[in-house]
């Protein structure tokens, strides 16, 4: 908690107001020392809820204190216990637990500015991911300490903090501390090792009253003090909401597949911040891994992000929210880890990219914005369907609540829309409601997880991805929704293999599935990075396995032949604007990383120079063009060679599935009208995507998709070098970070096996371990079966081979034909013009028939359809499996 920025405004919503002002000279007035810290700090007037707890924590009782978030908790603690605090005796007398480092080093913080005056004052934060022997030191003459459960137990365990004569503990963000079981485990026995007699505070924004039994424990007789109640002018409007914030709900088409969402929501994303004025904004994602694709979109649109995860190096996630409270970094894209506590005064715009877990989530969340009666925005960009429901859920439990609906197309600043102009979220839910994600840690619990599975059964059954209304008005949406079902399908069922033989890093089992789905490395052992085999590697790994090399080795000549090739045509000036001009049928092996796939360099050049199209292709085209009524020249025109773009897909990019150049330009396509105004979109429109081609956009298909110096540029920002690169998966935090069970339930497995205790002693040797018990968990899970399974798939791609069949080659004309069949029912309704031509690569390859229609502006868009990451996603599974398989057998 900063010194306030707002002491002076006078632009403040009421509930952080008293009716009559009260100073806090009237509330402290025997402590001077302590009376000029607050004003130093700029506190002069007591808000609502110091003056209704002060008083009562100050004459020694337990304290509940419950109020909105941002109206000055911190305090009512802070002063007491400087009050109560006996400078002259060295020993520790305070404990306070908070359930992120973060928090615990903003409290300390708030502590040595508040009690800057006072001689001697010891106040230090013990937290995990810092040296224990640093702690060793600090703990020796500590009077107040302030930690995460984690360290704080591990120090007191080991006599360092020695706590016969603590007089009082005070737990923030009490709610967290026990709906989180490893943390109620860890308060408990830190509450059993303190005196019987001492005062207790829990402090919160958000505590259940269903849950209040659990203080019991801890506190006999308790007083309960409550903001709102005792907030005069808060009266009028008891909401547990910060006054100051407007929220909204801003919807994307509900897909099943997040690999389609995630783009969809970035467009929304930008188009929110492109319409509203902001001084910092906090964008908060369910995932960890989306954090970071996240921020790099941001970056490329010219934004000033940083992001923040459990993952990182403690010491750059504290600088990282110092950046923040510091007001250097404009926006910070989080995950929940800083979703409570964390006080940045300036910032007044929350975006939450997925549905918050549940409704104490969503209010700490927003609440980082408006702090102290500031005034805010916060949105909620969420899918049409579940999302929409849960969020539905989430916000009929809080009362008073008033939540508008942002429309489709934004068509002028959002703060320039009337009230009256925008819906209030209807909030009315289906009865049968789908809780996603457990409340407590994000983990999906089994029978939730069944819940979902029957949801999704049932939805399959139902066709309920699309709307009743889609179905009905678009033909084309048959087609599209097959196609995802079908993507979904094997989404799932890789997934569940992949459990099945632990062949994916628990870590990454979020349901964020565009993960698993793009990138390779959590399928291989965390021992198997796949960024340490180069192509030629992998084929030495297989010679090494099986003698019948000499037919791949041929292959790595190919490929060998291919780099040489991408080198070059990198090097060659590129006409980035003709990128896909008749050249629509190229291999399908395209899209991935050509030096992963064993695709023949002369097949692929080949294919480039003639169309792919045999003569049974022929008649299916023929078939689907007479069915649609076009002509089927253009299918089979001669298409250009078009090497520039063939090859620079990174394997391991999402993004590189679209090569979206500029996200703020993707629009969901019209399939009934011109696409010429483009906010005229229809909201049940977004399952097939559109986006502008733009010159600058074209200079983005040059850029690899891994950035070198962004990379660097972020080491930069956040000063320390560890910040990037793969060292952030070995982190032992990663398995020893009691904090982030938000957002590392996958880690809880480790957590078991090696707390912080253990981690913040012998961290090396506690990582050790878990990696040892990993790799014991993985020796005992080898299965037989699924290795000769492995070995038969290598078998089968090795006769593939002798046969001269690639499996892109194979799988390139059966796309072709799935394609156009596809295409067929888009051209039956006529949906798109045919002089549109495809931008991406992987979109390329598919042909938009050309007709002699007018509508040139339609070139500049182009149409990314589900059909395509369909066909994409099966050779991409094919691919893992090959790669996996090789990595395996080479053990
Ligand atoms: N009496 C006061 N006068 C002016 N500013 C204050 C006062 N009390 C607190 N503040 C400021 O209000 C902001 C929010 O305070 P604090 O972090 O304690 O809120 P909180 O209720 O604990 O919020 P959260 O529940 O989100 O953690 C801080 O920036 C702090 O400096």
């Amino acid at each position: 908690m900063p010194a306030s920025e707002y002491s002076k405004d006078t632009d403040r919503t009421t509930d952080v107001q008293t009716q009559d002002e009260t100073p806090f000279s009237d509330i402290v007035m025997d402590h001077p020392l302590i009376l000029k810290g607050l004003s130093d700090c700029g506190f002069i007037n007591a808000s609502p809820i110091q003056v209704a707890a002060l008083p009562t924590i100050i004459a020694g009782n337990d304290t509940i204190v419950e109020a909105k978030n941002g109206t000055g908790k911190t305090l009512t603690f802070v002063i007491p216990t400087l009050i109560r605090l006996k400078l002259e005796q060295d020993h520790l007398q305070t404990i306070i637990l908070a359930p992120t480092r973060e928090i615990a080093v903003q409290i300390q913080q708030c502590f040595k500015k508040v009690g800057q005056h006072l001689p001697g004052l010891k106040c230090e934060y013990f937290i995990g991911g810092t040296p224990v022997d640093v702690d060793k030191q600090k703990a020796k003459s500590c009077q107040i300490a302030v930690g995460s459960p984690g360290r704080i137990k591990h120090l007191l365990n080991e006599h360092v903090l020695k706590c016969s004569e603590v007089k009082s503990f005070i737990l923030d963000e009490v709610d967290k501390l026990f709906t989180d079981k490893c943390f109620t485990k860890d308060v408990r026995l830190i509450d059993t090792k303190l005196p019987k007699l001492k005062q207790t505070i829990v402090v919160s924004a958000s505590i259940d009253k269903n849950d209040m039994s659990v203080f019991d424990e801890f506190m006999k007789e308790y007083i309960i003090v409550k903001g709102a109640e005792e907030d005069m002018n808060a009266l009028q409007d008891p909401s547990k909401f910060l006054l100051g914030i407007q929220q909204y709900v801003a919807c994307v088409k509900a897909v099943s597949t997040n690999i389609i969402l995630l783009p969809a929501k970035n467009v929304r994303l930008l188009n929110i911040l492109q319409n509203l004025p902001f001084t910092q904004c906090i964008i908060f994602t369910n995932y960890m891994t989306r954090v970071e694709a996240v921020c790099n979109m941001l970056r490329d649109h010219n934004y000033k992000a940083d992001y923040i995860r459990g993952d990182q190096d403690q010491s750059i996630r504290l600088k990282l929210v110092d950046r923040l409270t510091s007001f250097k970094s404009k926006i910070l894209v989080a995950t929940d880890l800083i979703a409570r506590g964390i006080d940045s005064s300036n910032v007044d715009l929350v975006i939450n990219m997925d549905c918050p877990h549940d409704w104490a989530t969503y209010l700490h969340r927003i609440g980082r914005a408006g702090r102290f009666g500031n005034k805010g925005n916060a949105f909620t960009i969420l899918d049409d369907d579940k999302e929409l429901k849960t969020f539905k859920h989430i916000i009929n439990s809080i009362e008073s609540i008033k939540v508008k609906m942002l429309p489709i197309a934004i068509t002028k600043p959002i703060l320039e829309y009337a009230d009256n102009e925008l819906e209030d979220l209807n909030l009315t839910t289906e009865t049968e409601m789908l809780t996603i994600q457990d409340t407590e840690n994000g983990i999906i619990k089994e029978n939730e997880n069944n819940l979902i599975e029957e949801n999704l059964n049932k939805d399959n059954e139902s066709n309920s991805i699309f709307s009743t209304n889609d179905i009905e008005s678009n033909v084309s949406s048959l087609s599209e929704k097959e196609s995802l079902q079908k993507l979904c399908d094997l989404v799932k069922e890789t997934e569940k293999k992949l459990i099945e033989n632990n062949m994916v890093d628990k870590r990454h089992l979020t349901d964020d599935r565009s993960y698993v789905l793009f990138d390779p490395e959590p399928l291989l052992d965390s021992t198997d990075q796949y960024t340490k085999y180069s192509p030629e590697d992998l084929l030495d790994i297989i010679k090494n396995y099986d003698s019948d090399f000499e037919k791949y080795e041929a292959n790595k000549k190919l490929m060998l032949k291919n780099s040489t090739l991408q080198t070059v045509s990198e090097n060659e000036p590129s006409n980035k604007n003709q990128i896909c001009e008749n050249n629509d049928l190229k291999i399908l092996s395209n899209t991935t990383d050509i030096k992963m796939s064993n695709i023949n360099t002369d097949q692929l050049l080949e294919s480039q120079h003639k169309p792919l199209i045999n003569c049974e292709d022929e008649k299916l085209v023929n078939e689907v063009c007479s069915e649609s009524n076009i002509s089927n020249e253009s299918i089979i025109d001669d298409p250009k060679t078009d090497i520039n773009n063939s090859q620079r897909l990174r394997f391991t990019d999402i993004y590189s599935l679209f090569q979206i150049p500029d996200f703020s330009l993707l629009k969901p396509v019209q399939h009934d009208s011109e696409f010429a105004h483009l906010t005229d979109v229809d909201e049940n429109d977004v399952s097939t995507l559109i986006c502008e081609k733009s010159s600058e956009a074209g200079e983005l298909l040059e850029e690899e998709n891994f950035d070198e110096e962004e990379y660097c540029d972020e080491e930069e920002s956040c000063g320390e070098e560890e910040s990037c690169g793969e060292e952030e998966f070995c982190d032992e935090e990663e398995y020893c970070d009691e904090e982030e069970y938000c957002d590392e339930e996958e880690y809880c497995e480790e957590e078991e096996c090696c707390d912080e205790e253990e981690c913040s002693d012998e961290e090396d040797s506690c990582k050790e371990e878990c990696d040892e018990d990993k790799y014991h968990d993985k020796q005992e899970n080898f299965d037989e079966k699924e290795y000769c399974d492995n070995k038969k798939l290598y078998k089968e791609e090795i006769d593939l081979v002798a046969e001269n069949k690639s499996f892109d080659e194979r799988y390139t004309n059966k796309n072709c034909f799935y394609n156009h069949n596809n295409h067929g029912i888009h051209f039956e309704k006529d949906s798109y013009k045919s002089t549109q031509k495809p931008f991406c690569n992987n979109i390329q390859k598919y042909n938009f028939p050309k007709t002699e229609e007018k509508n040139i502006e339609i070139n500049d868009y182009q149409v990314v359809d589900y059909d395509i990451l369909n066909d994409w996603y099966s050779q991409w599974k094919q691919q893992m499996n090959r790669i996996q398989t090789f990595v395996r057998m080479s053990k």
